[in-house]
């Protein structure tokens, strides 16, 4: 048995594919997630839904049978079908006596601080009020959240995890686990019960996604992990067919794939590393060093400096670490190679005389 008992909030990820009935969505299934969601409330937890679909509604009531991919249509998708998940939510929720809200994001508001930490001040108070956020990307308006990498729902619900401190997050697909193949194509694909450390043998496990609508797959749930690991959150992967599969988990039963959390970085720490580079500084060696021995990056150990970004941006340091920086794009440029005495010259007595201070420069552990 897993034991369960420190757990407090819990987010739960649900895909597509797991959401789709025979034909339209699985009311059915809506309605008994909200069951035990009541029930999870009544031992004490509290609950926050991701829910993708949106795209996959709106195809549906448009009577779109392949996977559309043209990105105005999709976007036209999601606004159609977002208020119709909703729908399905409202309903489902109500027969319990319980509240649900809608939350939107886009890769910017995780990106930008303020939003960030708006974004928690808003879950806090309606996780106060007992309702129940239901958030999904905002893909009408976002479109390189609907082509790109970050357009998927398990990066997000990692990320919505990592924001809220999490203990659980528990991604609902249509598999029971992580298997050592696609168990789809291969036959002989053998199930894992627990990874205690995300390795890039488990990437290599990862197929593309099982159908039309939902974007992610294997790959983008074991990326996902990476992030919720860095905050301590445990990582359930399993079957949101699975009968009170919410209800036992917390029991301790042994469903799914359980994955281990690896740190518990500091919230701006994962902020940071979790942001968008908005561009890249290259470090020579002894600098790369330095930071790594927790140092202020310096300008004479900076080679070159890549992209427009302002002072106070998150950039990559030689893509070995992400850092905040104290000085825009520009500044950086004119002061390459200097000596920090020459930075207040240049720059101004109010300024700091660093490129990146120790506590706003943090390292992927898996780059080094
Ligand atoms: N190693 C693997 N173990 C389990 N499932 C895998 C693996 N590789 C690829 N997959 C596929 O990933 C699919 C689940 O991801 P996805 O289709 O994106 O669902 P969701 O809508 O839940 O996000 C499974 O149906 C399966 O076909
Ligand atoms: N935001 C999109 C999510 C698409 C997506 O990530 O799907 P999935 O891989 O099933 O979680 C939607 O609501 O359609």
């Amino acid at each position: 048995m897993r034991n369960f008992s420190q757990i407090k909030r819990i987010v739960v990820k649900i895909g597509t594919n797991t959401l789709k009935g025979e034909s339209g969505i699985n009311s059915a299934l809506i309605v008994d997630i909200a069951r035990q969601v009541k029930k999870l409330h009544e031992m004490g937890f509290e609950v926050l839904l991701v829910s993708s679909g949106a795209i996959g509604m709106g195809a549906g009531r448009l009577g779109l049978s392949s996977k559309v991919k043209s990105i105005k249509m999709r976007q036209a998708c999601a606004a159609i079908g977002q208020p119709l998940l909703m729908y399905e939510y409202s309903k489902a929720f109500e027969i319990y006596n319980i509240v649900i809200s809608q939350v939107l994001l886009t890769a910017w508001v995780m990106d930008n601080r303020t939003s960030y930490l708006n974004l928690r001040n808003a879950v806090e108070k309606l996780l106060s009020l007992g309702s129940v956020p239901i958030i999904n990307e905002n893909d009408s308006i976002s479109t390189d959240e609907i082509q790109s990498a970050f357009g998927d729902n398990d990066r997000l619900s990692a990320l919505v995890a990592s924001k809220v401190d999490a203990d659980l997050l528990v991604m609902l697909s249509d598999i029971d686990r992580l298997y050592t193949k696609d168990p789809r194509k291969h036959k002989d694909a053998e199930p894992l019960k627990i990874v205690e450390q995300l390795t890039d043998e488990h990437r290599r496990y990862a197929g593309e996604s099982g159908s039309e609508f939902a974007t992610g797959g294997m790959k983008t749930k074991l990326d996902a992990i990476k992030i919720a690991s860095d905050s301590d959150c445990r990582v359930i992967i399993t079957s949101g067919k699975l009968e009170n599969v919410l209800l036992k988990i917390i029991d301790g039963e042994d469903i799914g794939t359980l994955f281990m959390p690896r740190r518990k970085l500091g919230s701006k720490a994962r902020w940071i590393l979790n942001t968008t580079p908005a561009g890249r500084i290259e470090l020579d060696e002894g600098a790369m060093k330095a930071v790594k021995n927790h140092k202020s990056l310096l300008p004479k150990g900076i080679v070159s400096v890549d992209g427009v970004f302002e002072e106070g941006s998150v950039v990559s340091l030689s893509g070995k670490a992400k850092a905040v920086t104290t000085m825009s794009s520009d500044e950086i440029s004119s002061l390459i190679g200097k000596h920090s005495s020459e930075i207040r010259k240049v720059l101004g007595s109010e300024r700091k005389d660093v490129v990146a201070l120790p506590e706003d420069i943090v390292f992927d552990e898996s780059r080094n």
